[in-house]
């Protein structure tokens, strides 16, 4: 059997890194894996070409793929587009929301090796991992009504928070299993203080803990999440959060692993088809010098072999190949530090790359 992996490289670093992604799914075919690769463009590259962000053709294909392995999108090339539809943003979006990947899991997990480059101290990080489960598809980023009108003289800007409880309900039970599979601890990070949409969130998901004997809920404001994360970050074991909180503790977690170009992320639909990116974005400042990390794109690819192609064994040689890339002190430019060695983006590619084959 062949799966469909469609590879959207997008903008800025993106194909960069992604080609780095790309050489570890051709080898995991040369193992024997079934799998087709297919391109398409997303984001700025869409709609330099088709005057789209996310282009039908790209759409289609998307639809029709087992998985989608992306790079990311935007760059200040667009962000002047006074037509927000247009921005490469939106074509992200645009595909989470038609493809229903409700479900992200970004995983913050400390490799031993990269103790010293996290931004805290090593004590306080070793060990870590954590698992943060973002509702991807509602609240702030998808609510209606928004936009920006005059209203008494004056331009306003507004967007709308807004989550039904079918929708909290299914991000919450994909998190109660995910933490029923781990530690049986997950923290629900919410302002139920203050906003009304996040005070159903916390009612409907202690009703579902009532579904999970085994796992112990707890709850917490997402200002002191944010402070926790950096305070004692080993307290958290799963977390489950909407889209906006989500989007902002998940960069936060990422320095706690030493980059943010070491996380990575599946974003998955009720069938299990899967997109897998990493979390960070087409970091513009850095582009075509070689100096992305490409270790966040190559672990989403070990996360679409576990979650979409049923191929653990794969997945964890993927992550052992990172380990002994690590083990050997080759590091790209945001985790390096005194006595490791710098690597560029397809240097560290291809390292991954050897250590991947020369594992069974
Ligand atoms: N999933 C996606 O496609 C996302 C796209 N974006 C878009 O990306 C553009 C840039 O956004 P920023 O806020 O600057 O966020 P960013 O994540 O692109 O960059 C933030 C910082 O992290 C660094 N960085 C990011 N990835 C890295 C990697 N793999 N290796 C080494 N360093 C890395 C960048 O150099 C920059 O200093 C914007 O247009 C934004 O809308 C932002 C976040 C996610
Ligand atoms: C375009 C953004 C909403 C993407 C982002 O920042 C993310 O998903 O982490
Ligand atoms: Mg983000």
């Amino acid at each position: 059997m062949s799966r469909k992996i469609l590879v959207l490289p997008g903008d800025g670093i993106g194909p960069e890194i992604t080609a780095e992604a790309v050489k570890i799914l051709n080898a995991c075919r040369d193992t024997g894996l079934g799998i087709t690769l297919e391109d398409g463009l997303v984001g700025g590259a869409g709609y330099e070409a088709f005057g789209e962000p996310l282009p039908a053709e790209t759409l289609d294909k998307a639809k029709a793929a087992d998985a989608i392995l992306l790079g990311a999108v935007g760059g200040p090339q667009w962000d002047k587009l006074e037509d927000i539809s247009k921005r490469p943003e939106k074509g992200l979006l645009g595909l989470r929301k038609n493809l229903n990947l409700f479900g992200n899991l970004r995983p913050a997990l400390l490799y031993p090796q990269l103790a010293e480059a996290s931004s805290l101290k090593p004590d306080v990080v070793s060990g870590l991992d954590i698992m943060i489960v973002r509702e991807l598809t509602g609240g702030i980023y998808f609510g209606q009504p928004r936009g920006i009108e005059e209203r008494d003289g004056q331009r306003v800007g507004f967007n709308t928070y807004v989550y039904s409880e079918s929708e909290i309900e299914r991000i919450g039970r994909v998190a109660f299993e995910m933490a029923k599979k781990r530690s049986g601890r997950l923290c629900s990070v919410d302002k139920a203080n203050v906003l009304e949409v996040t005070m159903l969130w916390r009612e409907v998901m202690e009703r579902l803990s009532a579904d999970y004997p085994d796992v112990e809920l707890s709850h917490m404001y997402v200002d002191n999440a944010a402070m926790q994360l950096v305070r004692a970050p080993k307290q958290f074991d799963v977390i489950v959060t909407g889209n906006m909180f989500g989007d902002i503790l998940s960069d936060a977690a990422a320095m706690l692993t030493g980059s943010i170009g070491m996380l990575p992320s599946a974003s998955l639909n009720e069938s299990g088809q899967g997109m897998y990116e990493p979390c960070h974005g087409s970091a513009p400042d850095i582009a075509g010098k070689g100096l992305a990390n490409p270790l966040a794109t190559i672990l989403s690819v070990a996360m679409m072999l576990r979650y979409t192609l049923n191929e653990s064994a794969l997945a964890e040689r993927i992550e052992r190949a990172v380990g002994s890339v690590l083990d050997e002190g080759l590091r790209t430019a945001d985790i390096a530090y005194e006595g490791t060695r710098k690597v560029t983006t397809t240097e560290m590619g291809d390292a991954v790359l050897e250590a991947f084959r020369a594992q069974r």
